[in-house]
């Protein structure tokens, strides 16, 4: 009976234990309920993962968060946990049309900044509360059917300023500017505060004592049966309970499921009766971007503290930041949606990260394809045009009576970070348990 495969059916199943999943696990506990989690992978985390390399902690995935952060915020206070501040850049490199350039922080940013100012002009009436991002569904209609590009020829900016932001519109759109909302990335400038100090904010602070450490303390309030090596095939509601089937072909019944996969991972479950039409529609044409790559660098000395970005189609590796020190020398972070780039190739990517400026030393690569990843089939969220107006309203619903999706890819304020999951998880929670 405890385990939920004979008549006497479980309180909830949370399906995927990554941030989503987890906070809606405690916060279903919270409620009094007893939680059972099925998670595919041997680890909990999903497309968070601390894990090691050249020596220190590092976050194979999602890594940087704010205090500033409404969810990330709550739950540093409430389990004490602490965050780590990257060292300041030395200097960034920054395309220009006379190829790379060194700058100064301070002026880089000032750049970049004017750039974006331009580009999301107006998203302080579009998105004039950042957290509530169809309350003027009225002016976004249309807008919200630009891509980035859309707008960026719209505004005839000259080939300088146009290149010191286009590589980064490209690279979080999943490797065209074509390809990605300006809503998206306008709603992420609102969060910021809609200046550029909050857009480097952004990439700056991570957890002590990583993304894990978060994760266990919120498990060990909920104390759910969590179920690793799990994954989930089928989810049935019957109108009386819901059931879930796993790859091994055994069936736990519940009162109610959360299901908290990646929207990219919707469908590889057969639900029944069918998914409404907006889930459909935002499963198959995917929100998280497809070819994400993030790789660690191991480079000796010499390069420091420095970042470089590339214009649109500039590098396979269009992004790297500066992370950690090591006895050896530097680690950094890359990221590339391109999927003819082998990260794992050193010569590969040394050319790529040299696009960019850049001549590193590198003596060691840790990269991981989130895109060919089965468990996520996609990295970071980023919104194509028309998504945000033509799915959210109907998508933050149950999707029937009891199942209940969560995922940081669908976040009213966040999305594509960990505390659009965790806002996903809490708001999930509140819908399984009846109280929305
Ligand atoms: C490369 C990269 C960099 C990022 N950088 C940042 C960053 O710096 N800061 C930030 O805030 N965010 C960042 N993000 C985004 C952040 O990691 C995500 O928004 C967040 O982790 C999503 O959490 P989730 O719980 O919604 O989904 P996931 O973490 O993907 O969790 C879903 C879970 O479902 C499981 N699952 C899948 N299929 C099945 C199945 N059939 N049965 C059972 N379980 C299944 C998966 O294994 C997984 O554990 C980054 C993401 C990536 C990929």
């Amino acid at each position: 009976a405890e385990d939920g495969t004979d008549s006497v059916p479980l309180d909830f199943i949370v399906v995927g234990a990554g941030f989503a999943g987890v906070t809606a696990a405690r916060e279903l506990r919270a409620r009094g309920y007893r939680v059972t989690i099925l998670e595919a992978r041997g680890r909990i985390g999903g497309r968070t993962w601390t894990d090691t390399f050249a020596g220190q902690q590092v976050e194979i995935g999602g890594t940087w968060v704010e205090a500033t952060q409404p969810n990330v915020g709550r739950e540093l206070q409430r389990y004490k946990l602490e965050l780590e501040t990257d060292e300041p850049l030395d200097r960034m490199m920054l395309p220009t049309p006379a190829g790379p350039k060194a700058f100064t922080p301070d002026d880089g940013n000032a750049r970049m900044g004017a750039v974006m100012s331009k580009l999301f002009d107006g998203s302080r009436q579009y998105f004039e509360k950042p957290f509530q991002p169809l309350a003027r569904q009225d002016l976004l209609q249309k807008l919200d059917r630009l891509s980035l590009r859309d707008r960026f020829t719209e505004l005839k900016l000259s080939p300088e300023e146009e290149m010191l932001f286009n590589g980064q519109t490209a690279i979080y759109s999943g490797g065209s500017s074509t390809q990605g909302a300006l809503t998206m990335f306008a709603q992420w400038w609102a969060l910021c505060g809609w200046n550029v100090d909050g857009w480097a904010n952004t990439t700056c602070f991570r957890f002590k004592t990583g993304s894990v450490s978060l994760l266990s303390a919120m498990l060990a309030e909920a104390k759910p049966t969590l179920m690793l090596n799990t994954p989930v095939t089928a989810i049935t509601d019957d109108g009386k309970c819901a059931r879930v089937t796993t790859k091994s072909g055994k069936t736990y019944t519940a009162r109610g499921v959360v299901v908290a996969l990646p929207v990219n991972a919707w469908n590889t479950i057969k639900f029944s009766p069918g998914l409404p039409a907006a889930h459909t529609a935002a499963t198959t044409q995917g929100i998280a971007v497809k070819n994400a790559v993030k790789l660690w660098i191991h480079a000796k000395g010499g390069q420091g503290r420095v970042y470089g970005q590339a214009a649109e189609g500039g590098s396979p590796i269009p992004l790297i930041i500066p992370n950690k020190k090591t006895a050896e020398g530097q680690l950094y972070i890359g990221f590339s949606v391109d999927p003819a780039l082998d990260p794992n190739n050193v010569t590969q990517v040394r050319d790529a990260v040299r696009k960019l400026g850049v001549d590193l030393d590198i003596i060691g690569i840790r990269a991981h394809n989130w895109g060919a990843d089965e468990w996520a089939r996609g990295g970071w969220a980023f919104r194509k045009p028309g998504q945000l107006t033509s799915l959210y309203p109907d998508v933050l619903n149950q999707a029937t009576s009891r199942i209940t999706f969560a995922s940081g890819d669908i976040a009213e304020g966040w999305s594509g970070f960990i505390d659009g999951a965790i806002e996903s998880g809490m708001r999930a929670a509140q819908l399984a348990a009846g109280e929305m």
